[in-house]
């Protein structure tokens, strides 16, 4: 697999070098932890099996409606918002290049994808629809609960539109609808309307359901073969499984940043220097700040894109 390298040389001023090795019985309790099911929010670990024990028929399901979202639609709205969105959206940047979304019709392959439902941005909404234009589109709207309130805002928008332009059964079948596979408004929706949907699995939350529906359908959509994404995903999960912290990269980066954190370094950068790599950072700050921040005991994340630098 092509490797992502972790590189500690920069490191040395701020930590000893056997701090990292007084480290590894935390990191083998953690990781015992982790991998048995034994620890506080265990109910959630199914994202450490996800890229190899998936559903295999709703993933043939995916890419069916991925063909024809490409077939019938030159835009693809995606209404969901945190995890139900950033996941997404930061693969097709990264994937893609960087003006994607700008190619016009009659020299693109595959649909625009756009990401609406993740602020209370009526201008942005407005913009979107004249964006959108008499041009066909479909709607991937992504919700576990169904309630939440700025997608539910924007999927009653983009229905009525789906619905004024095709009907109402001709809007049923553009609308795919992700969410919980048994509960909630939507998935009631869905079910009485014969949405295509496709299930947010209980045992993922929010913020790592990147390799569930809610990241791949959006992600076939625009073009990216997601057979690779998974095979990819596989093989890391395999190459993150050694608790030994002298092996194993991801912790030793976990390993470091405790480290740093109880020395008081709360701040962490994450620096890119690519644009399409900007939201790679703005998912990452999510995924820290959802994972930490609830037991005020997170570090401040920070991301930057040079030249653009935000302080967020
Ligand atoms: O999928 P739902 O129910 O609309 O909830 C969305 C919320 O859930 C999370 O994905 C996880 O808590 C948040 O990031 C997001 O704001």
């Amino acid at each position: 697999m092509a490797h992502i390298k972790f590189d500690s040389s920069k490191l040395s001023k701020f930590v000893h070098d056997n701090e990292l090795g007084e480290m590894q019985a935390m990191v083998t309790a953690a990781d015992t932890e982790l991998r048995q099911g034994t620890g506080a929010g265990s109910d959630f670990r199914d994202w450490l099996t996800l890229p190899k024990d998936f559903d295999k028929d709703e993933f043939n399901r995916i890419k069916a409606a991925a063909k024809k979202i490409q077939s019938d639609s030159k835009v693809l709205v995606v209404i969901g918002i945190g995890g139900s969105y950033l996941g997404a959206k930061m693969a097709i940047d990264f994937l893609h290049d960087a003006f994607f979304n700008y190619v016009p019709d009659d020299q693109r392959v595959f649909p625009q994808v756009f990401f609406v439902g993740n602020s209370l941005s009526s201008s942005y909404v407005y913009d979107l629809i004249n964006l959108i234009g008499n041009r066909d589109f479909s709607v991937n709207v992504i919700s576990k609960s169904g309630t939440t309130t700025e997608p539910s805002i924007a999927f009653r928008i983009f229905k009525e539109k789906l619905i004024a332009k095709y009907g109402e059964d001709g809007a049923s079948e553009r609308i795919y609808a992700t969410t919980d596979k048994q509960r909630g408004a939507l998935r009631q929706e869905a079910d009485a309307h014969g949405y295509e949907s496709f299930v947010i699995p209980d045992g993922v939350g929010g913020r790592y359901s990147v390799l569930t529906p809610v990241g791949l359908l959006p992600i076939a959509v625009s073009g990216a073969n997601i057979d690779d994404l998974m095979k990819g995903a596989a093989d890391a999960a395999t190459e993150y499984t050694n608790s030994d912290l002298t092996k194993n990269e991801a912790y030793q980066y976990a390993a470091y940043r405790n480290i740093l954190y109880r020395k008081g370094y709360t701040t962490e950068l994450l620096e890119n220097y690519e644009p399409n790599m900007m939201y790679l950072s703005e998912w990452w700050k999510q995924l820290m700040g959802e994972s930490e921040g609830k037991d005020q005991r997170a570090f401040i994340h920070h991301r930057l894109t040079f030249q653009l630098i935000y302080t967020h």
